[in-house]
C-alpha cells in the first residue's frame, strides 16, 4: 500500500517506520526541511530506543520528503500526524490540523482514505469533513477515517507493533475505508474497536484521562498512607490484584507530565465545560498532579530546616524514563520551584537537554559532577542510570545527605544502610 504520512513527530515518524516494517511504501512529509534533510541521511531526530535501527532496516520502503504535493498524489491513504498543542486556555490549537487539511484539499485530485491520527478534540474529524467538501473537493474522492494513536513514548516500537486494540471511527456507513485499514494493519494482531468519528476522539481522550485519574488516585493514597506510615506500594499491589482495578498505572510519584496527558486533560475539559457540562473529576485529578509539587517541597523542607542557598541535585529532566522529551516534566516544574526557594539546582539526565526557558539550573554531564558539594539529591525520573549508580560513591561525594526519591526507583532500606536520609514516596 503507498502511504503518505503527514508530521515526523513521535508518532508520525514510529508509525511510518512500523508501516515500512510491515511491507508498505510510505512517504513521510514534514515541513521542517532540516528534519528531512537529517531523516534522509539516517539520523532521527528524537530519542526513541529501537526507532533508528528499525528505519535503517526499512530504508527501501521510507521516503522522507517536504513535497506534500507528490506525497499526496503518490498514496492511496493520507494519515494526519502533526501535533495538537493547548492554547492557553486549555482549548487545542488546530492550526496545525486546519493547515494539513487546507493543503490536501488543494492536491486531491483521485481517490482518498484520509486518517487523522492526531489526537483531537470530540467533532473535529466531522469538521474535517466539512472542510473538505466547503473547499469544494468532491465527496466521492474522500472518506475521513479517525484511528487515535495509543503509544507511550520510550517504547513506540513494541507499542506500535502490539496495541491492546486499534480504534477506527468511521464515517455513517464507511465500509470501504474499515477494508483499507484492515489491510494495512493485516499484520498487527489486536482487536477492533470500530465506532464513529466522534467515537473514536471520545475513546482516545477518555484512555488519557482514566489513566490520569489512576496516577492522581495513586497520589493521593500515598498522601495518606505517609501520614499513617503505610506503604504505598502494598496498597496499590492489593488494590491492583482485583481483576476490575488491574495493577498498571498505580506507581505513586511526583505525578504525571508530558506532552499528552496535560493537554488531553485540559482540551476534554474545556470542551466539556464550553457544552455547560461540569468536570469535577477532570478538575480534581489536575488540581492532585499540580499540588504534588509543593507536597515533595514541603517534605523536603522538613529535612532541611532552609532550602534558600542550598545547593540541591535534580536527577532527571525527562517527563518519564527512556525518552528525550521534556514538555510539561513535572520534573522541570520541581526545579524551577526549586529556584524561586533561592536553590542552586543541579541537574543530569541520561538522554533529555534542559529547556533554554528554565533559568537558574545548570546541567553536568554525569551523576558525579551534578552531586558533588549538594546538600541534598532528589531523583525526579526514574531511569536505570540512576538506579544502578554507585550509591556509596554518591555519599562521599555529597556535602549532605538527604535523598528524596519521587519515584521510588531506589532501594530504601539499602540507602539507609548506607547513610542517607532517605525521603519516598508513602514510603515508611
Ligand atoms: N507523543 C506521543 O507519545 C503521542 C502523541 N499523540 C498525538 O499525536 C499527535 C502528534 O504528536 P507528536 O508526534 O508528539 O508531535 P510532534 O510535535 O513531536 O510532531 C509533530 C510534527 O508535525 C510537523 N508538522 C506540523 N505541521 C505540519 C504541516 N503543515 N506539514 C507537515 N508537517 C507538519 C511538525 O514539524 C512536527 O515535526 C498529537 O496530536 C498528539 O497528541 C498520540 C499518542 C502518543
Ligand atoms: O496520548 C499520548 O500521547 C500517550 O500518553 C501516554 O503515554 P506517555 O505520555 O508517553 O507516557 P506514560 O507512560 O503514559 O506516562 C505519562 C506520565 O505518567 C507518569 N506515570 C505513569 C504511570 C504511573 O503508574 N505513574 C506515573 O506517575 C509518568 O512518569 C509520566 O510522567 C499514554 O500512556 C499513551 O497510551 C498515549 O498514547
Amino acid at each position: 500500500m503507498n502511504i503518505c504520512i503527514i508530521g515526523t513527530g513521535y508518532v508520525g515518524l514510529t508509525t511510518s517506520i512500523i508501516l515500512a516494517e510491515l511491507g508498505h511504501h510510505v512517504i513521510s512529509v514534514d515541513k521542517i526541511e532540516e528534519k528531512i534533510h537529517n531523516l534522509s541521511n539516517g539520523i532521527i531526530p528524537i530519542y526513541e530506543p529501537g526507532l533508528e535501527e528499525l528505519m535503517q532496516k526499512n530504508r527501501t520502503n521510507l521516503t522522507f520528503t517536504t513535497a506534500i504535493k507528490e506525497a499526496i498524489e503518490k498514496s492511496e491513504v493520507i494519515m494526519i500526524a502533526v501535533g495538537t498543542p493547548s492554547l492557553p486556555d486549555g482549548s487545542t490549537d488546530l492550526q496545525y490540523i486546519d493547515s494539513v487539511v487546507e493543503e490536501i484539499a488543494k492536491h486531491l485530485q483521485t481517490y482518498k482514505t484520509i486518517i487523522t491520527k492526531s489526537t483531537v478534540p470530540p467533532g473535529t474529524n466531522e469538521r474535517i469533513v466539512t472542510s473538505f467538501l466547503q473547499c469544494g473537493v468532491k465527496r466521492e474522492l474522500f472518506r475521513v477515517v479517525s484511528n487515535p494513536e495509543f503509544l507511550r513514548e520510550g517504547s513506540a516500537v513494541y507499542d506500535t507493533l502490539h496495541p491492546d486494540r486499534t480504534v477506527i471511527g468511521l464515517e455513517k456507513g464507511d465500509e470501504y475505508s474499515l477494508s483499507i485499514l484492515k489491510a494495512m494493519y493485516q499484520q498487527i494482531n489486536a482487536p477492533y474497536v470500530i465506532t464513529s468519528l466522534t467515537g473514536a476522539e471520545m475513546i482516545k481522550y477518555g484512555s488519557n484521562a482514566f489513566l490520569a485519574t489512576k496516577i492522581s488516585f495513586i497520589n493521593e493514597m500515598a498522601m495518606i498512607c505517609d501520614a499513617y506510615q503505610v506503604e504505598v506500594e502494598d496498597v496499590a499491589k492489593g488494590i491492583g490484584a482485583d481483576k476490575r482495578v488491574g495493577p498498571h498505572f498505580l506507581q505513586a510519584g511526583i505525578g504525571y507530565g508530558g506532552s499528552c496527558f496535560p493537554k488531553d486533560l485540559k482540551s476534554l475539559q474545556y470542551e466539556a465545560n464550553r457544552l455547560g457540562i461540569q468536570t469535577h473529576l477532570l478538575d480534581a485529578v489536575q488540581t492532585i498532579n499540580a499540588h504534588l509539587i509543593d507536597v515533595y517541597l514541603k517534605k523536603l523542607k522538613s529535612y532541611v530546616s532552609t532550602l534558600s542557598s542550598k545547593k540541591v541535585a535534580v536527577l532527571g529532566i525527562a517527563f518519564k524514563p527512556n525518552t528525550d522529551d521534556t514538555r510539561h516534566s513535572q520534573a522541570i516544574e520541581f526545579m524551577n520551584a526549586l529556584v524561586k526557594e533561592g536553590c542552586e539546582v543541579h541537574t543530569f539526565d541520561p538522554k533529555a537537554t534542559l529547556p533554554p526557558y528554565l533559568k537558574g539550573v545548570t546541567q553536568y554531564s554525569n551523576i558525579e559532577k551534578t552531586i558533588e558539594n549538594c546538600d541534598c539529591v532528589v531523583i525526579a525520573t526514574e531511569w536505570d542510570e540512576f538506579l544502578h549508580f554507585d550509591w556509596k560513591k554518591g555519599h562521599s561525594l555529597l556535602k549532605h545527605h538527604v535523598l528524596l526519591d519521587t519515584r521510588n526507583c531506589l532501594d530504601a532500606s539499602k540507602m539507609k544502610e548506607l547513610g542517607y536520609i532517605y525521603l519516598g514516596v508513602g514510603r515508611k
